[in-house]
């Protein structure tokens, strides 16, 4: 007993528990078993208990984020714009002057026709001429009834026109580097519009390089893009792993683009189909629309009447998975649009939500086999940046789809400096330091595991440090997130002190430094989180602020999550070990410990000598 009792208290410090709480704890335990259980109290049959029991204990003192909040006003925001336009044309109202921009497909390429999607209009033109590509925004469909469906219009002008600056453009359009680092660090991969490319250059493309360049003005194809693309156009189911930021939203929007009809888009968050309906309606100009139980009827009765049309007109539509799970009208809808040979494919987006193993588990996404036992011809495509190996395999099985050719990147950044420092005693002023000496100016994220944590961090930095920043949390109304949003995106403030409410969505290029105030709940979640740094491939600094003291809260807000029941809180905590494993490193290689523990083989000596070696590797080395 007294050994078990010593066990138990190891295993409370070993969570961050401090001694005296967890003695106390101890004592009720024993009170509660009695003199007959007393065989029971061991680590093994009640350690989770006691650990409840200790989390409860001192909870109260934080405010945990409520995402559900974010949710319901995602879908405020997407009914309001919406609820705008859909009677007219299912294009939502955001910016007047960029939905001027647009026109609907009122008709789509033929499948045989694909070879001539984007067959350029010239003319009207002396072939010879040299062409310039406008801004992405000024990208049109064709209006209703014209005859050249296949016909890109770039511009307001008849015709079109393109300027040639670029002498070697070829040699720019990369397929499938061997070294994604190489080929992306030398340009941001994407086309600024003051740069040109000579009409033979284009016509020397196949249709997916020229959809990419045409449509998402993007110069290259970051690795395997334009596989993942031809495979899901032939018609295969396909798994897609790429590593955060890796580009994976391509994959799936470019073939729908050049598809007849619609491809559903399965996504676990409002927020985050909120973020892609935006940019594919006003930055790239392709309908997208959106279904969800929370849309009022009419709203969702106008979406399914248009989707019952002869020719729908959005080329996306984005659904949460209890769409599909149990809706009626909406299956009936799928039988239709299937039948007009309409269905061009499904996606399911963040997929290790499929996976009770995986660091985000959604019940809903059990029922999507049904999909490929329901339209067994209508490919599937599934995509992940944070899948162990036992998650992919429940992916492809509950998916129904064991014969998906897997197209996997490695999920290696190798532009992100991974380090952890332990908390001094004046961890506010070490964070105010850290900040002013290494990334002054720049701009990144400091992620809180509390609402309250927030706001006392942006304080502190803000009155005692100088340093300007902002907070973000799930708690904030939308205007006020907006606001804070903008305020970042724009560069007026460059620290966010946020939840990991900030996480999703967010897709700014230059992200140079994320720091972790407070450790992540699991090594999904912090590689998710630090995968907000250097989506523009330069070099970024993702830095983990620890002390063991900090996992006892995690295992409170854990606790206190609505999802996290007695059943999942086990592997829940699971997963926050080993993240304070991550943490608690001394000297072997991070890059090295995250990669593995997706599975992924590495070896160390790719960090030590890489460009942004972590600080173990670096101590190892001087
Ligand atoms: N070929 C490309 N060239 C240039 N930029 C690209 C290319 N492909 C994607 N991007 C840009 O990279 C950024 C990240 O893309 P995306 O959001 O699809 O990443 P992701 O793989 O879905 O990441 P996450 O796992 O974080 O969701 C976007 O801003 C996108 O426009
Ligand atoms: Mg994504």
């Amino acid at each position: 007993m007294e050994i078990e009792k010593a066990r138990l208290i190891s295993l409370a410090l070993d969570f961050g528990f401090d001694e005296e709480t967890a003695k106390t704890g101890l004592d009720h335990l024993v009170h509660l078993y009695g003199d007959e259980g007393q065989e029971f109290i061991t680590v093994e049959h009640c350690g989770d208990d006691f650990l409840v029991a200790l989390a409860e204990s001192i909870k109260g003192n934080e405010d945990w984020d409520d995402l559900q909040t974010l949710e319901s006003q995602a879908c405020g925001t997407l009914a309001d714009m919406f609820d705008k336009d859909v009677p007219n044309n299912h294009i939502p109202a955001v910016d007047a002057n960029a939905k001027k921009n647009l026109y609907i497909i009122h008709d789509s390429p033929e499948p045989q026709k694909r070879q001539n999607f984007m067959h350029l209009d010239s003319s009207s033109d002396n072939e010879d001429e040299e062409f310039k590509i406008l801004e992405k925004s000024s990208i049109r469909y064709p209006p209703s009834g014209s005859k050249r469906v296949s016909q890109v219009f770039l511009s307001t002008n008849s015709f079109l026109k393109f300027e040639t600056q670029i002498c070697d453009y070829k040699s720019n359009i990369t397929r499938d580097p061997v070294s994604s680092s190489s080929n992306i660090s030398a340009s941001s991969g994407t086309l600024n519009t003051n740069e040109t490319l000579s009409y033979e250059m284009l016509q020397s493309l196949d249709d997916i390089e020229l959809a990419n360049v045409v449509i998402f003005g993007n110069r290259i194809f970051r690795p395997l893009q334009h596989q993942a693309c031809s495979e899901y156009l032939k018609n295969r189911d396909c798994f897609v792993l790429m590593p955060t930021g890796g580009g994976k939203s391509l994959c799936y929007q470019l073939p729908a683009t050049m598809q007849p009809g619609v491809t559903i888009v399965i996504s676990p968050l409002l927020s985050l189909i909120q973020d892609q309906i935006i940019t594919l309606n006003l930055k790239f100009g392709i309908p997208a629309t959106f279904l969800n139980s929370q849309q009022s009827a009419s709203q969702a009765a106008a979406v399914l009447q248009e989707l019952r049309s002869d020719k729908p007109s959005c080329k996306l539509l984005y659904v949460t998975p209890e769409r599909i799970a149990g809706n009626l009208s909406f299956h009936e809808v799928l039988k239709c649009l299937h039948l007009k040979g309409l269905l061009a494919g499904f996606v399911v987006d963040e997929a290790h939500c499929v996976s009770q193993w995986g660091h985000d588990f959604r019940p809903d996404y059990r029922i999507l086999g049904c999909l490929k036992q329901n339209f067994p011809n209508v490919p599937v495509m599934a995509l992940t940046a944070t899948a162990t190996q036992s998650v992919r395999q429940d992916i492809l099985k509950v998916l129904r789809i064991p014969n998906a050719t897997v197209l996997e990147a490695s999920f290696d950044r190798p532009n992100l400096k991974y380090e952890v420092m332990g908390k001094t005693k004046e961890p506010l002023k070490q964070l105010g330091e850290l900040l002013l000496s290494r990334f002054k100016n720049l701009c990144g994220i400091v992620y809180c595991l509390s609402k309250n944590e927030c706001v006392e961090v942006s304080k502190y930095l803000n009155e005692k440090c100088k340093i300007k920043t902002v907070y973000y949390h799930a708690g904030l109304a939308a205007r006020q997130r907006m606001a804070v949003q903008q305020k970042w995106h724009t560069g007026e403030v460059h620290v966010v002190c946020a939840t990991i409410a900030f996480g999703m969505g967010i897709d700014k290029p230059d992200v140079r430094f994320v720091v972790h105030n407070t450790i992540s709940k699991s090594i999904e979640s912090y590689y998710q989180e630090s995968g907000r740094a250097g989506r523009d491939n330069l070099p970024s600094v993702c830095t983990v602020l620890y002390q063991k003291k900090d996992f006892s809260r995690v295992v409170c807000m854990l606790r206190s999550g609505q999802g996290y029941k007695s059943q999942t809180f086990k592997l829940a905590m699971e997963q926050a070990k080993k993240m304070q494993q991550y943490c608690e490193l001394k000297t072997e290689c991070r890059r090295k410990n995250l990669l593995e523990h997706f599975g992924e083989a590495f070896e160390r000596s790719v960090c030590r000598y890489g460009s942004s070696p972590c600080d173990n590797c670096l101590k190892a080395s001087s």
